[in-house]
């Protein structure tokens, strides 16, 4: 097992120079402005519940899918029965790929640390006996040693699997075979590491389980007490069979707990009904606070609030769709609803990275690296308010650090990069400076 602390970190890795102009200005202090933390100071993190599981990944054909009743693009739990058919079928045909730690949130604290150098904590079970090579063994060697698992709850058995089925297009398709995943009790919910993060984040895989699993009163015991400590809460939807189960039941929670909603297209058009991406995210803003949609090979969009008094206009060119230039104030900054006097709402879209890598071998995880990214910024702001509160960027109580045009070009470069990588969880994080990025890209 583990050491039970991390390293010491004092400082946080900003989210860089995404542009050449200051993306963070980390070189260009004012000097009116005092920093107050004492060095020692302890840079926020970020908290996450899952599913504790391990990513099984095989390449396979549509006729597979079909035959042990897999629906193509989504996440089914299997019986125990079709797990080892499964599992026997890739065997003999030599077919596995890898086998890595995995789990929608879980790869995003993963990445979440990766990218900030910093401590993310993840709740969840852990196998009490652990033999080396076992799943429990493959989960911690390949999780980073920044994602703190020392809260972990230890149960008998194993944690779950996922098998993750990647077909000639790329697209990816899971089985889940749960183990003891679900089994989370809510006395592994510890209040104190819930209220001092920077933000609680869970997936709508967390209701998925079976008459007696405890993760999902042990989920709404984590989203109750974030609540009440005003800790954002984060919420990315997994897949779109969980949804259409019971829309308005989603729809009810996240206006009651949800801040920042991280969706794809598809679960976006069952939750709210809407196909098109942009209208999904604007009528998600009447539940959510701040929504991150993404769109595949369309790039991703975001929607949000601000106040009046802060909105900012944006000085690229203003783009058509089904809300006539909706991304005019995408250079202000996201606030909660609740915290404008005049609430605005705003809305910005990018395509993707250099129009996406050359080849895609794997599109999994592409969503989750671009809400770690999110998160990164949103954990950045919290550091940034600690540090130097009598900084102009803190007149008031924005979610990010950074504006709605620039959270997206960071989503957009982080599941670039997930896709280069061809993994759900970032082996390295993004260079310090991207010095091909503005000839190449951002200057086009
Ligand atoms: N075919 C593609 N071409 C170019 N970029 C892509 C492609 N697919 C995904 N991307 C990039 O990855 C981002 C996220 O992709 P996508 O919408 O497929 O995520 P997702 O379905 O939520 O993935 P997952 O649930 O596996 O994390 C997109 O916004 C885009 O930037
Ligand atoms: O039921 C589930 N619970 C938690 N995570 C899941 C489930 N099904 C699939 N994934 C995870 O989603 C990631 C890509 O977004 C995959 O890495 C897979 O592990």
């Amino acid at each position: 097992m583990r050491a039970p602390s991390l390293n010491p970190v004092s400082q946080m890795k900003f989210p860089g120079q995404r542009k050449s102009k200051h993306y963070f200005p980390v070189d260009r202090r004012d000097p009116m402005i005092q920093p107050l933390a004492s060095p020692e100071g302890q840079p926020p993190y970020v908290v996450g519940i899952d599913q504790t599981l391990v990513d099984i990944e095989a390449h396979v054909d549509d006729a597979f899918l079909a035959r042990y009743g897999l629906s193509k693009g989504h996440s089914l739990l299997v019986s125990d029965d079709t797990a080892e058919a499964i599992y026997q079928a890739i065997l003999a045909g030599q077919l596995v790929e890898s086998e890595f730690a995995g789990g929608t949130v879980a790869n995003t604290l993963h990445n979440y640390s990766v990218l900030s150098d910093s401590r993310s904590i993840l709740l969840g079970v852990m196998s009490e006996q652990i033999g080396v090579g076992s799943y429990a063994y493959r989960y911690l060697c390949s999780t980073s040693s920044r994602v703190d698992l020392n809260h972990l709850q230890p149960v008998q058995g194993p944690i779950g699997r996922c098998f993750t089925f990647v077909t000639q297009d790329g697209d990816r398709s899971f089985g889940i075979s749960p183990g003891a995943m679900n089994r989370l009790s809510h006395q592994y919910i510890p209040e104190s590491v819930i209220n001092g993060a920077a933000a609680l984040v869970i997936s709508a895989y967390l209701v998925r389980g079976e008459e007696g699993d405890t993760m999902k009163a042990s989920a709404m015991k984590a989203v109750s007490l974030a609540k009440a400590a005003g800790v954002p809460v984060v919420l990315t939807l997994g897949t779109r069979h969980v949804i259409e189960a019971d829309p308005a039941w989603w729809q009810a929670f996240i206006a009651e707990y949800v801040t920042v909603l991280a969706m794809n297209e598809e679960e976006g058009a069952v939750l709210t009904g809407q196909q098109d991406p942009l209208a999904a995210a604007a009528k998600a803003l009447e539940w959510a606070d701040l929504v991150l949609c993404t769109a595949g090979p369309l790039g991703l969009f975001m929607a949000g609030y601000t106040d009046e008094a802060f909105k900012r206009e944006t000085s690229h060119p203003l783009l058509p769709g089904c809300i006539p230039e909706f991304n005019r104030f995408e250079f202000s900054r996201p606030m909660r609803r609740t915290d404008c006097q005049a609430p605005l709402a705003v809305f910005s879209h990018i395509s993707p990275y250099m129009g996406g890598p050359h080849k895609i071998k794997n599109t999994n995880g592409a969503g989750d690296g671009a809400l770690s990214a999110v998160l990164h910024d949103m954990a950045a702001n919290c550091f940034h308010r600690t540090s130097v509160p009598n900084s102009a960027k803190h007149v008031a109580p924005f979610l990010s650090y950074s504006s709605f045009a620039q959270l997206c070009k960071y989503a957009n470069r982080v599941s670039y990069e997930v896709l280069c990588q061809s993994s759900p969880r970032l082996s390295r994080g993004l260079p310090e400076r991207e010095d091909s990025l503005e000839e190449a890209y951002w200057e086009r």
